[in-house]
């Protein structure tokens, strides 16, 4: 599944810089000021809240909701920043990140399959705060090549890992947010326990936010408890009966 979704990625990304060339997008960007990085230091504990429509595992996971207005109920309940998919097989659209910073001034993170530099300028034109980098699907040299890149453009990267070999590869870079994705994008299976076991081998000034399958107050208390500095949540969120409340209780705001 996920070398099918890299390998139509390849295949957008070309498409996209026929319409757009990189000269042109390059030229119209204008620099972040890392407003990810700044919201997450500023609190001990923050919520990333996604607006996500749909997954290639669960089909169609929200139908009341657009993203902004997903956006609009996670900022009036507390989120500390957003997340926002611009992959098809998620039904995101680039466009929806100008959509939701109508909506917001909340930092907001490109969610999508990053393999070209293209597509970080991309998301700084949208108007995006922060993009993913999978270390899965980047080999060390682009890891570190897209890293520079987004944050000459004030771009923060959160970059994700789900073994310990990847941790150890990305621990070799200078990366500030490191992600533990509880969901193995192989089996699209979620455990919250890989955070807990990869968490010990992250040293140094690096903030780590656990990523998926996160559904309750009581697992954002043990994460946070273990020195977690966030979580990243989107079924949790859209599926819930009373999404604003669901929001709330993820920011441990009565805590
Ligand atoms: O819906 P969940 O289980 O709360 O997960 C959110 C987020 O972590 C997930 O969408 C995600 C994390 N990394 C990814 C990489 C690709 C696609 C999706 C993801």
């Amino acid at each position: 599944m996920l070398n099918s979704i890299v390998a139509k990625k390849r295949l957008e990304v070309a498409r996209a810089k026929q319409q757009v060339p990189v000269s042109s997008l390059r030229s119209s960007v204008q620099p972040g000021s890392f407003a990810l990085s700044r919201a997450l230091k500023a609190r001990e504990w923050g919520l990333i809240a996604e607006c996500k429509l749909a997954s290639p595992a669960k089909g169609t996971l929200c139908d009341g909701y657009s993203a902004p207005e997903l956006a609009e109920i996670y900022t009036s309940h507390g989120a500390a920043a957003l997340s926002v998919h611009t992959d098809p097989h998620f039904k995101g659209l680039l466009t929806d990140i100008a959509a939701v910073r109508q909506v917001t001034d909340l930092p907001i993170l490109r969610k999508d399959f990053i393999i070209d530099e293209y597509q970080i300028y991309e998301a700084r034109a949208a108007g995006a705060d922060a993009i993913l980098l999978i270390a899965a699907i980047l080999t060390d040299d682009r890891l570190l090549h897209y890293l520079y890149q987004a944050w000459s453009l004030g771009l923060d990267c959160l970059v994700e890992v789900h073994t310990r070999e990847e941790l150890q590869r990305v621990l070799k870079t200078p990366a500030e947010l490191i992600g533990i994705n509880n969901r193995n994008l192989k089996t699209f299976t979620t455990d919250i326990s890989n955070t807990f076991d990869l968490l010990p081998d992250c040293q140094g000034a690096r903030m780590v936010i656990s990523e998926s399958g996160i559904q309750s107050a009581g697992d954002a208390r043990r994460l946070k408890a273990s020195g977690v500095r966030g979580i990243l949540v989107g079924e949790g969120l859209v599926r819930a009966h009373d999404i604003g409340r669901k929001t709330r209780e993820l920011t441990l705001h009565e805590e």
